[in-house]
């Protein structure tokens, strides 16, 4: 389906930094995104928006905004920056009623509330605060969905292949096995330094995640426990990295994973098989 045209021409992005003064703060992972085919492409990802809801973190000068909007969302957008307020206002005004923006920190928003269930997340995320609002995202109620339809998200390529990263590999770790837990995660498209204005240091990537209704005989918390003592001593065999997390061993035992393998080598599945009897095992503990 064709896109939406904006009510008024937009000035190229380029024009509107240049306009409203938006030198690209360091402290605010300010690496702003100007192609606007590209943005397109990275608004695609999540499937057709017309008539759908979404959220965006950093919106900025309004860049992967735009493509969102033209793709038919209502949006809302949350942004620390107070000098892009008036960029987006104009975009505000460009495609009237769609758009909502929040001036500030999207640590403290609340999404769910604001952007509403079934939202799709969307944003080219600032490094310092992406992870953290992922694990967020990820860790939220599932009922048995979580409130949000799918998260498409910039990473730096590096945090993008620790969230999709096969067992045995090198970015195996806590944050893909949550992600694959919750979620089927893949990486969408790559996006080379050269594309951000300025430009990185390092390559990103875009991850695009749909969840996976969660077996409900599982808890987070068992989950978080393991890996963490499992991953924090990767090089180590179970049997030893697991010994001073009570009922992790006998759990082992019991769904008979060889106590001498090593945290990179365990499957998804066999991480949530393992916090699955750990949980049964403290909830008999608690009820004899
Ligand atoms: C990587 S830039 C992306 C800008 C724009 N979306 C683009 O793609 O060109 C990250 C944006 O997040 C904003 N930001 C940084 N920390 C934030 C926070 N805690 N809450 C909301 N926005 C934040 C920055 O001001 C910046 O606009």
């Amino acid at each position: 389906m064709a896109a939406d045209p904006p009510r008024q021409a937009l000035p190229p992005l380029r024009d509107v930094i240049a306009a409203h003064g938006l030198q690209a703060s360091k402290a605010l992972g300010q690496n702003f995104l100007l192609d606007e085919k590209l943005l397109d492409r990275i608004a695609a990802i999540p499937g057709p928006l017309r008539g759908a809801h979404a959220f965006e973190v950093g919106p900025g000068p309004g860049g992967l905004t735009r493509a969102i909007l033209r793709a038919g969302a209502h949006l809302v957008a949350v942004e620390r920056d107070e000098r892009c307020l008036p960029a987006l206002a104009e975009l505000d005004r460009a495609f009237p009623g769609q758009l909502r923006v929040i001036s500030g920190d999207a640590m403290k928003v609340d999404a769910r509330a604001e952007a509403g269930d079934g939202a799709h997340i969307i944003a080219n995320l600032p490094y310092n605060v992406g992870t953290a609002l992922l694990v967020g995202w990820l860790s939220a109620p599932w009922e048995p969905l979580p409130w949000w339809s799918s998260l498409t998200l910039m990473f730096q390529h590096e945090v993008a292949e620790r969230i999709v990263a096969a067992p045995g590999t090198d970015h195996y770790g806590r944050l893909a096995v949550l992600a694959q837990w919750r979620g089927e995660a893949r990486i969408a498209m790559k996006v080379h330094r050269s594309a951000f204005t300025p430009p990185p240091k390092v390559m990103s990537a875009v991850v695009h995640i749909t969840p996976r209704p969660a077996p409900d005989d599982v808890a987070l918390i068992h989950l978080e426990r393991l890996t963490a003592a499992a991953f924090g001593q990767r090089r180590k065999m179970l049997r030893q990295s697991l010994k001073g997390l009570p009922g992790a061993l006998p759990a082992l035992d019991q769904a008979g994973i060889d106590p001498t393998r090593r945290a990179e080598t365990l499957t998804v599945a066999e991480f949530v098989t393992l916090a699955r009897i750990m949980g049964a095992r403290i909830m008999g503990q608690a009820q004899s």
